[in-house]
């Protein structure tokens, strides 16, 4: 039976370490980190993950410059927006919240944001740094990833780990950070033929498709460390509503080594990451060093 890989206690006690650290700081320098989060639209989603956000900045110390624009705001409101953002010197960190409604392009409001105020780390600048091994902001999930990995003691170098998904906010910069970390990195997808006889060569199996409970026992190695990044909200016959990853977790956990739940696991990493990346920002404008 899999040890749990307890997400929400990890992200607890570093939020815990942030808010002592940004009491230091905020004598120090006088001000208090910021975050900035644009959310477009009403997806409920969104909305939800955007309060999460919020939430855990106020816990931590960070203020939030929170803006909502309703849905048929134009791409040159909120590029004005981002200019603005870039130009404040109270924000250290600057998110788009994905997705946008069709009519915007994502990527130019991404590209627009400074790369030293990118707290999702998806701007070309830090992905390219993130490519060639260089420190920089790096995204959030992705990153929460490793510290779980990290804080669970799972021995990553000469490992096969299997990511599935590619997308550029999940798969693909995991997948970098796990042959970072010198892993032998497979990434799989759904063009990949043969996904089971691929996932059951995995010792780090990280599931990141958004497909509900997906990944079947039957398609894990026995003594694997399962990830799943997955966050699928589901109806059952009832009519309740839950939430659920991409691995069947009852399954899979009867022959892993250890496994994420979800919700509990990867998800409040992420959030962590992003006031971590907000106090990164913050300390580079002084010169200091965060790690
Ligand atoms: N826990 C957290 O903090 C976060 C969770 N999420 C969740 O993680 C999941 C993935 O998110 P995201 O990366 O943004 O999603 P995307 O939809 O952008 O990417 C999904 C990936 O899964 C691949 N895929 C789809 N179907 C299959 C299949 N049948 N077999 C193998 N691969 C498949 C796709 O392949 P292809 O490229 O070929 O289309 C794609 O690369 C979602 O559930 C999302 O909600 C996302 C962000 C943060
Ligand atoms: N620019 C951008 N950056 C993102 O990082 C980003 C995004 N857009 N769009 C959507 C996805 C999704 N995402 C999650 C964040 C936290 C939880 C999280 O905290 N989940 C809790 C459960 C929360 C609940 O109960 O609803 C958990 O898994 O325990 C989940 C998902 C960030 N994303």
């Amino acid at each position: 039976m899999a040890e749990i890989i307890d997400g929400k206690a990890l992200a607890k006690k570093m939020q815990a370490a942030m808010a002592e650290q940004i009491v230091e700081l905020q004598v120090k320098f006088g001000r208090s980190p910021g975050l900035a989060v644009l959310m477009v639209g009403d997806n409920p989603a969104s909305a939800a993950y955007v309060r999460g956000k919020e939430t855990a900045c106020k816990r931590v110390g960070i203020t939030s410059f929170g803006k909502h624009f309703p849905a048929d705001a134009s791409q040159a409101e909120l590029e004005l927006v981002i200019d603005e953002l870039n130009q404040d010197d109270r924000v250290d960190g600057i998110l788009v919240q994905l997705p946008l409604p069709e009519h915007l392009d994502a990527i130019a409001l991404i590209n627009r944001i400074h790369p030293d105020k990118d707290a999702d780390g998806l701007h070309p600048y830090n992905m390219g740094r993130l490519m060639r091994g260089e420190e920089g902001l790096q995204s959030c999930t992705p990153a929460g990833v490793m510290k779980l990995l990290e804080a669970a003691n799972v021995a990553i170098a000469g490992k096969t780990a299997v990511v599935i998904g590619r997308s550029i906010l999940v798969g693909k910069p995991l997948a970098i950070m796990l042959l970072q970390a010198n892993a032998t990195v497979i990434m799989a997808h759904s063009r990949t033929d043969d996904l089971a006889a691929i996932t059951q060569k995995a010792d780090i199996l990280v599931a990141a498709v958004g497909k509900p409970e997906f990944i079947s026992a039957n398609m894990v190695k026995s003594g694997a460390v399962v990830i799943d990044v997955g966050i699928n909200r589901i109806t059952d016959y009832e009519g309740n509503s839950r939430l659920v990853g991409d691995v069947d977790f009852e399954g899979v956990k009867a022959i892993a080594s250890q496994i994420t739940p979800v919700p509990g696991g990867v998800g409040p990493m992420t959030v962590t990451m992003l006031l971590h990346n907000t106090i990164w920002s913050y300390c580079r404008k002084y010169g200091i060093t965060y790690s």
